[in-house]
């Protein structure tokens, strides 16, 4: 029998032993021994985040239990420090005297977090995070101290400055810069996310350099050099990593910051390789999982005698793993002189999105709130593509900075890297569920890697297998919530409000369970809206829950400054009403007054403190143009003046703003009214589109001329007004109960399909009389007008506006 290579790997981490994995799926010629210094088997580092912040028990994150270890038969020593290579001798000396002679060795002794060398390091409550013990102790300061301070504002400080938020410390998060992540976010990106982290609780100091940790034994407090101070009775540091070159120094390997490897891993001694964060190639030490993978399949099949190309570097991409929080970054994020940036940021949905193109290549990106296209971005980064005007529409449109997707793995090209620490691509997934019949999360992890580290692409690789396998896959205890905050769907929080009587944001999340007490900016919202379409005559409305431009009644401009747009039913005014509003602007000093595209005036650049006096001059009712709620109703002149028509679409315009104005819809509702098919109104693209035909109307539903254009449907046709009223009540109403928040009708319609609801509003007529009943009820508790609500509550105008100096 031919003699099996002696392998010895030095480090039980991350990188060693996913190189030892690989190695083993290409060969079986290798009798393997593992040395390692922590006590434990095989864990994944990455997700010592989420067992501090409580989603996650030690057992869970474990890679590979010791019977792994037995089956395949590895030799384990663990509690074990290598201390030496011996190359003369051919031998890993321990620190427990024993020897092993190898063949081949790989180093992968990773890193240990960098302590600041100031005075006080030393002191007891003082750590850095790294492993599952530094993980226990934070668990257990929680118990006994109130204030932490986490040094450090970069991927790992804000990960563990969250966990111990939960744990329920009070914790300030000490940053030497002046905004978050420098290393991967640029400042407009680190200040959304800083403004989301302190809605979650967090504190931060920033630009303060420590200079002394203060105390007796047990630290007492931070010194900084500016000789302010923050008081905390436990301390992490997170202020970046060194790698392990110990052992390598004292083999006599080439080291400089890490151990040199070569574009095949190799070290500057023969059969010795060296993989993971310990190492330095082409002057780049890592401290991701993704790169320390990519170098573990070029040594897994050089090992093997398998022909490989060059390791020849890694582009890294980050996501901060926060609930609740999505912040993403792939290569270059900074703007130079020799890039060109496309940025679009939506400050009412709370969204950024900034690609880097250098050379008209995409060579970076960062994304904040919507991370749909990561995997895209991180794709293209890589493949180093050029920015092309169909790329360019594929990336600003549809899904762009503000729409997410209910299926974005679907849309995916082939190559498409859907889980990128372990460079699955979407082809290798959907052939692996296909080929071998795979029904669930856990089998694609196994079968392909995806979703095995930081566990980021866990909700894409569920949409592939939906996408595969249609109604035949349900996602399992990992299936994805309307957030981070929670797994339950829309339609299971909406039942159970019903059935537990749930009456405000709070009890649900209290009597749901959700992972954070206060929720996140994506589900009280949605909560706030739940509740008031479930309970319309009792629910007390959370302002506090709602988009900044529905509290604050108005549209946030770029600079500041608010929009104005009153209600003009059905696109008419009157002289008298223009005169009011040509005045107010004149008076405000209105840079601009704009026509908007749904027939009405929109009175641009209102200084904050002036809203309230401009609504009270104009004496007009505030147009919505903030909410979720029905925007406008477009006519055309119609029967009235148009020798073409034969309905009233003025009138009938009107009559329907009026009748469903004011109440909240899942997202804006548009709609349009026409006197006859010349259509010139546009009900093609509303959301409700009504046209005048043969003396009756036409009810067209789903349409939408902006981001994801869409022509509306046929629901049906009606004789008088009569049924056109009550049709589109029930349509709406059935809109309002069914749709999941900022859903439009045309992602609504497509989803649950034009037949069910033809079913529904048209043919059954007793379903109808209920849905309209239930629609007449929201209506009769509408509150009063916002805008006269704010002028005639003084309290509410100061607290809101300051106070308004009024003039005589
Ligand atoms: C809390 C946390 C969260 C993270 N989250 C992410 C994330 O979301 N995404 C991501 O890509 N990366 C993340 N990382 C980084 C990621 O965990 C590391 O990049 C990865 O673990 C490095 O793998 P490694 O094998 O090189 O080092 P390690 O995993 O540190 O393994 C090295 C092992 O070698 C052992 N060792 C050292 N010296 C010796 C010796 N002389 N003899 C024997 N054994 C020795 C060490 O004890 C250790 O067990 C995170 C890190 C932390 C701490
Ligand atoms: N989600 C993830 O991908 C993830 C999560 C955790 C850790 N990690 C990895 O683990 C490693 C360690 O993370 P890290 O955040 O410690 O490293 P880092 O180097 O990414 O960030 C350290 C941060 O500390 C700041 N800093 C440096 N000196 C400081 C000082 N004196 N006072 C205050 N702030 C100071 C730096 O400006 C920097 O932003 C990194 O390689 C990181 O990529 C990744
Ligand atoms: S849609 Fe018909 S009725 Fe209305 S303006 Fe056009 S032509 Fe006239
Ligand atoms: S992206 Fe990290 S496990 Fe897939």
């Amino acid at each position: 029998m031919k003699r099996k290579l002696q392998l010895v790997v030095i480090g039980n981490g991350m990188a060693g032993m996913n190189a030892v994995e690989q190695l083993m799926k290409l060969t079986d010629s290798c009798d393997i021994t593992v040395i390692g210094q922590e006590p434990h088997p095989n864990y994944n580092r990455i997700m010592l985040s989420y067992v501090l912040d409580g989603s996650k028990t030690m057992d869970d994150i474990v890679i590979n239990p010791r019977a792994w270890y037995d089956e395949a038969g590895i030799t384990l020593h663990t509690g074990t420090t290598a201390t030496r290579v011996d190359t003369t001798r051919r031998v890993v000396v321990m620190d427990n005297g024993h020897e092993v002679g190898y063949d081949r060795v790989i180093i992968a002794t990773g890193s240990t977090p960098f302590i600041l060398p100031v005075p006080g390091a030393d002191k007891q409550g003082v750590i850095g995070f790294r492993s599952i013990e530094d993980c226990d102790r934070m668990m257990e300061a929680a118990k006994l101290y109130k204030k932490a301070a986490v040094i450090g504002g970069g991927l790992l400080g804000l990960e563990a400055a969250k966990g111990l938020v939960q744990l329920g410390m009070d914790v300030t998060v000490v940053h030497l810069p002046d905004f978050l992540m420098e290393r991967q976010l640029d400042e407009k990106a680190a200040r959304m996310l800083q403004t989301e982290l302190e809605r979650q609780g967090l504190k931060f100091a920033l630009g303060k350099q420590t200079q002394e940790l203060i105390g007796g034994e047990r630290v007492e407090g931070l010194r900084f050099s500016d000789g302010t101070e923050l008081e905390a009775e436990f301390v992490v540091m997170a202020v970046g990593i060194r790698p392990n070159v110990e052992l390598a120094r004292a083999s006599e390997l080439a080291v400089n910051r890490g151990i040199v490897v070569d574009d095949y891993i190799r070290t500057s001694a023969p059969d010795v390789y060296a993989v993971g964060e310990c190492t330095e190639h082409r002057g780049v030490c890592y401290g991701l999982v993704a790169p320390l993978f990519e170098q573990g399949a070029v040594l897994a099949k050089g090992l093997a005698g398998v022909e490989t190309k060059p390791y020849e570097g890694s582009v890294c991409s980050t996501k901060l793993k926060v609930s609740g929080v999505d912040v993403f970054s792939t290569g270059l994020f900074l703007e130079t002189p020799e890039c060109v940036c496309v940025t679009f940021h939506d400050a009412w949905k709370g969204t950024y999105k900034k690609i880097v193109l250098k050379d008209n290549v995409i060579a970076g990106a960062v994304l904040f709130g919507n991370i749909d296209d990561a995997s895209k971005l991180e794709r293209l980064v890589k493949q180093g593509a050029e920015m092309t005007e169909e790329l360019y529409n594929e990336l600003t449109g549809a899904g762009g900075c503000c729409g997410t997707k209910a299926n974005a793995a679907a849309d995916f090209a082939d190559d498409d890297i859907v889980c990128g620490c372990n460079g699955v691509t979407k082809k290798m997934i959907v052939d692996a569920i296909t080929e071998q019949g795979l029904t669930t999360l856990d089998e694609v992890k196994a079968c392909t890697g995806a979703s095995r580290s930081c566990g980021g692409c866990k909700p894409l690789v569920e949409q592939l297998l939906q996408h595969v396998l249609g109604d035949g896959f349900e996602a399992g205890g990992s299936k994805q919530g309307i957030c981070g905050c929670t797994t339950m769907s829309r339609d299971e929080i909406v039942a159970a409000i019903r059935e537990k009587g749930l009456r405000s944001t709070k009890e649900i999340m209290n009597v749901l369970d959700w992972k954070q007490e206060e929720g996140c900016s994506k589900c009280r919202p949605a909560l706030n809206y739940y509740l008031g379409m479930i309970w319309p005559q009792t629910y007390q409305d959370e302002k506090e829950s709602r988009f900044v431009n529905e509290r604050m009644n108005a549209n946030i401009q770029k600079d500041g400054t608010y929009t104005v747009v009153p209600r003009m039913y059905g696109g008419m005014t009157t002289p008298a009403e223009l005169k009011k509003i040509a005045d107010v602007s004149l008076k405000y000093n209105v840079p601009l007054v704009k026509m908007t595209g749904g027939q009405r005036i929109d009175i641009v650049g209102v200084k904050k403190e002036d809203l309230p006096s401009v609504w009270e001059e104009l004496d007009m009712p505030s147009g919505y143009a903030y909410a979720k709620s029905l925007r406008t109703v477009k006519t055309c002149v119609g029967a009235t003046y148009c020798r073409f028509g034969t309905q009233d679409s003025m009138g009938m315009g009107a009559l329907l703003e009026r009748k469903f104005e004011r109440i909240d819809y899942p997202a804006k509702v548009k709609f349009a009214v026409n006197g006859c098919p010349r259509n010139c109104a546009e009900s093609c693209t509303k959301d409700i589109g009504i046209v005048g035909n043969d003396g009756g109307w036409e009810i067209y539903i789903g349409g939408n001329g902006g981001i994801k254009a869409r022509l509306a449907d046929l629901l049906c046709k009606v004789k008088t007004d009569e049924e056109l009223i009550e049709i589109t009540a029930a349509v709406l109403q059935h809109y309002r109960e069914t749709a999941n928040y900022l859903e439009r009708t045309s992602d609504w319609v497509e989803r649950i399909g034009l037949e069910h609801i033809h079913k529904t509003t048209v043919e059954d007529a007793e379903g109808r009389k209920q849905l309209v009943a239930r629609m007449d009820e929201a209506l009769s508790s509408r509150s009063e007008e916002p805008w006269q609500q704010v002028i005639s509550d003084k309290g509410l105008r100061d607290k809101m506006f300051g106070k308004v100096v009024f003039q005589q």
